[in-house]
């Protein structure tokens, strides 16, 4: 059974209806509508489509009320089903960024992922429609599982489903997961109102048979959502297996500008994924080089990491970039538009630069995305940006990790997704460019003072009041310089900003630590040997705050300490007494 609603993901719903025409199985389970709202199909006892409450959303070009089927008429037949979703999906897609697909590798030789491995990276268009309300038992039939699987095995516990299903639309109007996840909690706020809180209602005291009861309830409810969860990617999985589209499959070469720790993460990522996969990098120095190719070392800045033999190296840019399909670009952020300058003509209108620098140009206050095509001379390159919290060093041991890949070209974005992720790296996919630029550049900068807080040791809730306050200032400049909300509170967002501000592998950060404690800056940089971005970030912050008119008080803070115009303790001390406000 479908609930469709306000927002239903529509590649959900594309590719279920693709998956029952394709590989002609319907879904199992028989439910009836109470007819409330006219769009309803008994359709061979089989399926029912609610589409009562789908109204389509307005984000992405969509218009309100488009896809709704008629209501007039209850309509039968199989043809008639698959295509009201592929209307439905049609519609709504015109806003789809791009989509999630489980093209998780294997570690070893592009080998595809099989059942149990992680669920599909989603699109940012997907998780702006996690409002959606979509049962996925209709999935689970669709990819061959049937709803026995759940432990719930007849059609009378299908419309029992179908009914919860109903009450928790009607109570929750903010779902926020696939799969009716908060159909439990809208159950239990039903329950609630119904019956009120056991102490006025005379109800068993806690510990009671009752508080088992529901205890019960709940955990089969979990069990349930869990499982729906998990038959989702199954069923997403299986519909790209042997996907001949797949970006991994039909690239063999790509370069990697730049053979620091990220530039050299990233590549043993792609490297790692299909061991035919001829991955270069372009580094400045011989010594370094010949590191990399002798002994599969980069003993400068991944010392303890051996790198896949499909890695290799090389100084010069027209043997990196020849026959390349994409390249990585990996540069800092103030040397690469002099780097893309000198290569520039090496490089094919066509070779799409995928960037995972984080920062902006303090000469002309660029993201990278606007960088790269002013510096090749190129207006429109293929770019895409890579973001999220990510140590290269995590990377580089396969923990668990998620980042986000936007472009304005949705199926770039998506091969970055085919080229990278893996079992252990989720990468979304979004078509906000400029939020995921202003985010990871503006996090650097933050980092830099919860490093100070850190070195100054003005305890947790400075550090908690500090960086919540420079989430917003993040917020205020990125929004209205066109940035989405829900770009801002994601991966490459609220996640970078965690990681960065809280965990000292930061570099950003640990500058901070020493600034605090009371190093100065010309000391810290000398002995750094890597880069931290938001020294030079901060400047540029401050420009684009006032030209866009917002108040970032601390991140201007940070750029007068790192201009040497303010000491740490007075900036605390000015930041406390700034006039006590309404929170916005
Ligand atoms: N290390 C990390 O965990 C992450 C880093 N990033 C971003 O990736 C970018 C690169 O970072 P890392 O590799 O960590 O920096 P890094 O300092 O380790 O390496 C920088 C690389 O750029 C090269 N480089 C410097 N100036 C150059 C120039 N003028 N021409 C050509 N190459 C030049 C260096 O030789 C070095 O290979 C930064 O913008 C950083 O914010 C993004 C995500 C995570
Ligand atoms: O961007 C990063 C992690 O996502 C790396 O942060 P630092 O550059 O501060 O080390």
């Amino acid at each position: 059974m479908f609930k469709l609603r306000h927002g239903t993901c529509p590649r959900l719903l594309r590719h279920w209806a693709e998956g029952v025409r394709d590989a002609g199985k319907a879904p199992r389970s028989s439910v009836q509508d109470g007819g409330r709202h006219g769009g309803t199909s008994n359709l061979s006892g089989t399926l029912l489509i609610d589409i009562s409450e789908q109204t389509a959303t307005t984000q992405g070009g969509m218009s309100e009320g488009a896809g709704q089927q008629d209501q007039s008429e209850p309509q039968r037949g199989e043809a008639f089903r698959i295509e009201t979703v592929l209307h439905s999906g049609d519609q709504l897609r015109r806003g789809d960024a791009g989509a999630a697909d489980s093209s998780a590798v294997d570690g070893e030789v592009g080998s595809r992922e099989q059942e149990g491995g992680p669920l599909p990276a989603a699109s940012e268009h997907h998780q702006e429609q996690r409002g959606s309300v979509v049962t996925l038992e209709s999935v689970s039939a669709c990819a061959g599982d049937g709803p026995e699987s759940y432990g719930e095995t007849s059609e009378g516990t299908a419309s029992s489903k179908l009914e919860r299903t109903d009450s928790a639309v009607h109570k929750s109007s903010e779902c926020s997961e696939p799969g009716g996840l908060d159909q439990r909690q809208a159950e239990t706020s039903q329950g609630q109102e119904m019956s009120g809180p056991s102490e006025s209602s005379g109800e068993p005291p806690a510990g009671g048979p009752e508080e088992s009861k529901e205890r019960s309830r709940d955990s089969k409810h979990v069990t349930a959502a869990w499982e729906t969860l998990v038959r989702w990617g199954r069923f997403w999985r299986n519909l790209h297996k042997g996907d001949v589209t797949d970006a991994l499959t039909r690239t063999s070469k790509i370069c990697v500008f730049g053979g620091g720790s990220f530039g050299t993460a990233m590549a043993v990522m792609l490297a790692r994924n299909k061991a035919s996969l001829d991955v270069v990098m372009l580094v400045r120095d011989p010594q370094l080089v010949a590191s990399i190719n002798s002994n599969h070392l980069n003993t400068r800045y991944m010392p303890n990491h051996p790198l896949p033999p499909n890695v290799r190296a090389t100084t010069d840019p027209a043997e990196a970039i020849e026959g390349a399909q994409y390249a990585i670009h990996a540069v800092p952020v103030q040397q690469s538009a002099a780097f893309l300058k000198s290569i520039a003509l090496l490089i094919p209108a066509s070779l799409p630069i995928v960037s995972v620098s984080k920062g902006l140009e303090v000469s002309t206050l660029e993201t990278m995305a606007e960088l790269i095509p002013r510096a090749l001379g190129r207006k429109g390159h293929p770019v895409a940006v890579l973001s999220g919290p990510s140590f290269s060093v995590e990377l580089m041991d396969k923990k668990p990790t998620g980042l986000v890949a936007a472009s304005r070209d949705p199926e770039l974005a998506r091969a970055c997704q085919q080229l990278l992720a893996s079992k252990y790296l989720r990468i979304n996919t979004t078509r906000d460019v400029l939020g995921v630029e202003m985010a990871g550049a503006l996090k650097n900068v933050l980092a830099i003072a919860a490093g100070i807080v850190e070195g100054m040791g003005l305890g947790n809730n400075c550090m908690a009041a500090l960086v919540a306050q420079g989430c917003a200032e993040i917020r205020w400049l990125a929004e209205k310089m066109g940035a989405k909300p829900a770009t801002l509170a994601g991966l490459s967002g609220t996640g970078d900003i965690m990681l960065t501000c809280f965990v000292s592998l930061s570099r950003n950060r640990s500058v901070g630590v020493r600034l605090g404690s009371g190093e100065k800056l010309d000391d810290i940089l000398a002995s750094m040997s890597q880069v931290a971005e938001g020294v030079a970030t901060a400047g540029a912050v401050i420009a684009l705050a006032r030209k866009y008119r917002v108040s970032m008080p601390v991140l201007t803070a940070v750029a007068r300490i790192l201009e040497n115009e303010l000491t740490p303790k007075k900036a605390v001390l000015e930041l406390m007494s700034l006039p006590q406000v309404e929170e916005v």
